[in-house]
């Protein structure tokens, strides 16, 4: 690993947080693995969970509770899970307000702190989200990503796998929009061992799937009274580790779109490269025109969140 592999997650102390940096650093992927938390016992007291888990494992990262921002100093990647979780009956969409304030705080600390980081999002609603850290920091788009795509392609995929009852492991779904209810699963871009999925389901089958990963976020809050932490967390440690090796792997997140699928202005999920300079290339599939129209939603879904944000002035850009 490079010298100088620094992960800083804020909102650590919670459950997403927690788990991503369970997994950088029980992976050891990174020397430094630091927890940011408003809770400030909390982030101590996982971060000395966590060392001790790095010791029975004898890993060599090193956790670190933040005493302050500046403890974050130097970050390669910053990810920022600071915000409220839903409950049961809400959408992600009733997080706005209350998530909008925390992300714009925690993300002029990051300017301040660690100017050179990629920032990866995860708090919802995670496309406005993403805009809000993009907005707030003025960092270049590459260095701004919204975790989701990942998540949703694994939930998919095991719910492929539930329908079928074999080929665990060898199972690639692909689901692109934005990290809500119009989120867009592609059964299309879904394979089973290389064999598309379309041969292996019925219609039927396929829409059940699809109409399951749109809900599996929603499943999760009504079974636990709060939203899911071990996939996500995994997932963003995924998002994580493709930045710190420069693999260049395919990953879909939100990042924001200038041209690329018809979008101008609006992040929303497609598949990306990620390497050491976050999201390095777009890729751009060649949708149905049912697919397509079902991306569209998605964009406007996310835009008119992006609408009231800017109808109050949230970025102070009017005059
Ligand atoms: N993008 C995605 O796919 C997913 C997104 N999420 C979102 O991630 C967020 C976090 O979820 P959980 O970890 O379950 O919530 P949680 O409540 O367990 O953790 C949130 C943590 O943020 C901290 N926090 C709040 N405001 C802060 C601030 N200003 N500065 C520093 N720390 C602050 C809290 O003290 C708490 O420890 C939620 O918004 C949730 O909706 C969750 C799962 C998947
Ligand atoms: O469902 C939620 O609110 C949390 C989340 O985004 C997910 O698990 O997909």
């Amino acid at each position: 690993m490079p010298k100088g592999s620094k992960v800083s997650i804020v909102g650590a102390g919670g459950n997403v947080g927690s788990i991503v940096a369970y997994s950088i650093a029980m992976q050891g992927l990174a020397h430094e693995v630091i927890l940011v938390d408003r809770d400030k016992d909390r982030a101590r007291g996982k971060a000395l969970d966590m060392n001790q888990a790095a010791a029975a494992l004898r890993t060599h990262s090193v956790v670190k509770a933040a005493e302050s921002y500046e403890d974050i100093a130097d970050s390669k990647v910053v990810v920022i899970t600071a915000g409220f979780p839903r409950k049961p009956g809400m959408s992600r969409d009733d997080l706005l307000f209350a998530n909008a304030d925390i992300v714009s705080e925690v993300t002029e600390n990051v300017v301040k702190h660690a100017p050179d980081s990629i920032i990866i999002v995860v708090t919802n609603p995670l496309d406005t989200m993403t805009y809000v850290a993009l907005k707030k920091s003025g960092f270049p788009k590459n260095r701004v990503i919204g975790m989701a795509g990942i998540l949703d392609g694994a939930r998919m995929t095991h719910f492929i796998y539930e329908k079928l009852g074999f080929g665990a492991g060898q199972i690639r779904a692909t689901v692109i929009g934005g990290h809500g209810d119009y989120m867009v699963p592609l059964p299309r871009y879904s394979t089973v061992a290389g064999i598309p999925i379309t041969d292996l389901l019925t219609p039927g089958e396929l829409a059940e799937v699809v109409e399951a990963t749109k809900k599996g976020g929603a499943q999760i809050v009504k079974l636990m009274g709060t939203s899911a932490y071990f996939a996500p967390g995994k997932a963003t440690a995924i998002m994580v580790e493709a930045i710190l090796k420069d693999s260049k792997k395919i990953y879909p997140c939100s990042t924001l779109l200038e041209g690329e699928y018809g979008v101008h202005g609006i992040p929303n999920g497609v598949p990306v490269t990620l390497g050491a300079d976050g999201v390095e290339e777009i890729i751009e599939l060649q949708l149905t025109p049912k697919e397509r129209e079902e991306f569209d939603r998605s964009v406007a879904s996310v835009k008119e969140l992006i609408d009231i944000l800017e109808s109050q002035d949230y970025f102070g850009e009017k005059k």
